[in-house]
């Protein structure tokens, strides 16, 4: 059974949008009735959501890819695709969603907490919506987008009110089986225990919640035996009752020095803890400054009696409050069970009202980091435009922004309408500006994208060749007559003019400096070389 099922790192895909589609409409005596391509559906979405009944992550361990549906093409007669089913990912209360970079992307607490962890991309807009009254007959369709594809971390931490710390084998799934209704395993050798264990307790007019946790060594919060697994789980625990073996054989053991141990392991945990520390985000006091309980247990063994009334004052004299019990003989339960109602209770009171308050509180400490939004539901931004040296094209103007790289996944670039919408839209859109504010002239390379992944082109502004290359139709003049050649001769068209401009480019740039302005010809992905249709 693997150790850590209460931390496991899940690979989740956003379900990719479908395809937009290009058709035209026909009718009897109207072949050509006007453009009737629906859009692609979009993806569905991963979502995780908490569920009482689920305990632990163990699932996700034993399969951890999960991917949403994908969105279907659309389809003639303005017919639209059909969305990608959602995933929605059942966790127990209390597990923290982090991603690749350890930042904090949700803590799920509260019945009804979820989070959308891996979006699904945009369905692409088919023909008929491209229409404008500019462009009546659009050739082509946008991509759907691909759905948001991440590493992110769950960690569980358990929300008990109190949590039974100590060696391994001191008898804490004992005493938790004991006081409550949980039926822990119990056995005589060490971590025994790998998954917490809750237990319900009653106690006059208050109920709690009691976790069992795994043994703790010495060394644990530098991640030794269970360590930092067993120590998440205190995290949020509100008393903390140290459970002491007065019966041990191990030499070098005893129960003082037993409870200094473990004392420094909390203490060097919570100095880890750092910000998390806060009782802002933790809705409790910093873990050292929790109350504290002794346990001492095994008194039905005659030696460990006799020991724990030798260590009972000293332990008193550090100010904790010391039971002697049995958790085998059940006996010295009811006080201990009391005891810590009472402690609970305080510590209820003195926590915020709500769990609304709470949140509000921390959100005015901290600023709450939600998953980077992608596709339709997403706030674009600004793009954003340097001169980079691209490790084989040298001097590059690259573009970075939202916007501008999701138009370049929607863009099918085997369709050259289609390329020229996206030059309309990177006009449009403020990018050209940009280009001209950074300094890039007609004919310089500009990088779309990252330096993996992007896309690649050489720059004609639309600003110094646009208005007299804008045709009748809004067509761009560059692929003027797409309407009468097959996709092949299309491309291989733009190739050739591409070429034919390139070389014309090469000229000016031999007698301008040298070195500064790289070839970058045509349309490629990720840097990559030129199509293979290219020239010939
Ligand atoms: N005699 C006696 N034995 C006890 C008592 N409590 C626990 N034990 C025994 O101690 C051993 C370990 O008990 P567990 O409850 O599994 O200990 P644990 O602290 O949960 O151990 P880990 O899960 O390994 O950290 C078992 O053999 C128990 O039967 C007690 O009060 N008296
Ligand atoms: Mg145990």
């Amino acid at each position: 059974m693997p150790s850590f099922i209460d931390r496991v790192v899940l690979h989740v895909a956003g379900g990719d949008g479908g395809d937009g589609c290009t058709s035209i409409h026909r009718e009897k005596f109207k072949p050509l009735a006007g453009p009737d391509g629906g859009d692609g559906g979009h993806g569905g979405d991963v979502i995780l959501a908490v569920d009482p009944r689920t305990t632990t992550l163990l699932s996700y361990h034993r399969s951890p890819h999960r991917s949403a549906g994908k969105g279907t093409p659309g389809m003639g007669d303005w017919r639209r695709g059909v969305d990608g089913k959602d995933v929605i990912l059942p966790v127990p209360e209390g597990t923290v969603v982090k991603d690749d970079e350890g930042r904090v992307l949700a803590d799920l607490v509260g019945a009804d907490a979820r989070v959308v962890v891996a979006q699904g991309g945009t369905g692409g807009r088919g023909n008929f919506s491209l229409a404008s009254s500019k462009r009546r007959a659009p050739g082509f369709h946008l991509l759907g987008e691909p759905g948001q594809v991440r590493d992110i971390t769950l960690e569980l931490k358990t929300i008990a009110d109190v949590a039974l710390v100590g060696y391994p084998s001191a008898g804490k799934s004992s005493l938790i089986a004991a006081m409550s209704a949980a039926r822990p395993k119990i056995a005589d050798y060490p971590f025994t225990t790998l998954v917490p264990n809750l237990g319900v307790v009653e106690a006059g007019q208050t109920r709690y919640t009691i976790a069992d946790v795994p043994g703790l060594i010495p060394g644990a919060s530098e991640g030794k035996g269970l360590g930092l697994e067993f120590l998440r789980h205190i995290e949020r625990c509100a008393v903390i009752v140290h459970v002491l073996d007065c019966a041990t054989l191990e030499p070098g053991r005893d129960p003082l020095s037993d409870l200094d141990t473990i004392e420094a392991e909390l203490a060097a945990y919570s100095e880890r803890l750092g910000d998390d520390n806060d009782p802002l985000f933790t809705g409790r006091v910093p873990l050292m400054e929790r109350p504290r309980v002794v346990v001492l247990n095994k008194a039905d063994v005659p030696d460990a009696a006799e020991l724990a009334e030798f260590v009972t004052d000293d332990i008193a004299a550090r100010g904790l409050p010391v039971f002697t019990i049995s958790a085998v003989a059940r006996t010295g339960l009811r006080e201990l069970s009391f005891a810590l109602a009472e402690r609970v209770g305080a510590a209820r009171a003195a926590q915020p009202a709500s769990a609304a308050e709470l949140a509000q509180q921390r959100e005015a400490a901290r600023p709450v980091i939600r998953p980077a939004a992608v596709g339709r539901r997403g706030k674009e931004d600004i793009a954003v435009v340097r001169p980079i040296n691209h490790p084989t094209e040298g001097r590059v103007y690259q573009v970075r922004g939202e916007r501008p790289e999701r138009w370049i996944l929607q863009t099918d670039f085997s369709n050259n309408e289609a390329i020229g919408y996206l030059a309309d839209r990177l006009a449009t859109g403020g990018v050209e500006d940009l280009l001209v504010r950074a300094g890039a002239r007609a004919g310089d390379a500009v990088l779309i994208g990252a330096i993996d992944g992007g896309v690649l082109f050489t720059w004609e502004p639309t600003m110094t060749t646009g208005a007299e290359l804008l045709g009748a139709r809004g067509t761009d003049m560059r692929v003027e007559d797409y309407h009468r050649r097959t996709n092949a001769e299309r491309r291989t068209r733009y190739h050739e003019r591409m070429d034919a401009k390139e070389a014309a480019r090469q000229e000016l740039r031999d007698e301008a400096a040298e070195g500064i302005w790289t070839d970058a010809s045509s349309w490629s992905r990720g840097g990559g070389g030129d199509d293979e249709e290219a020239g010939s």
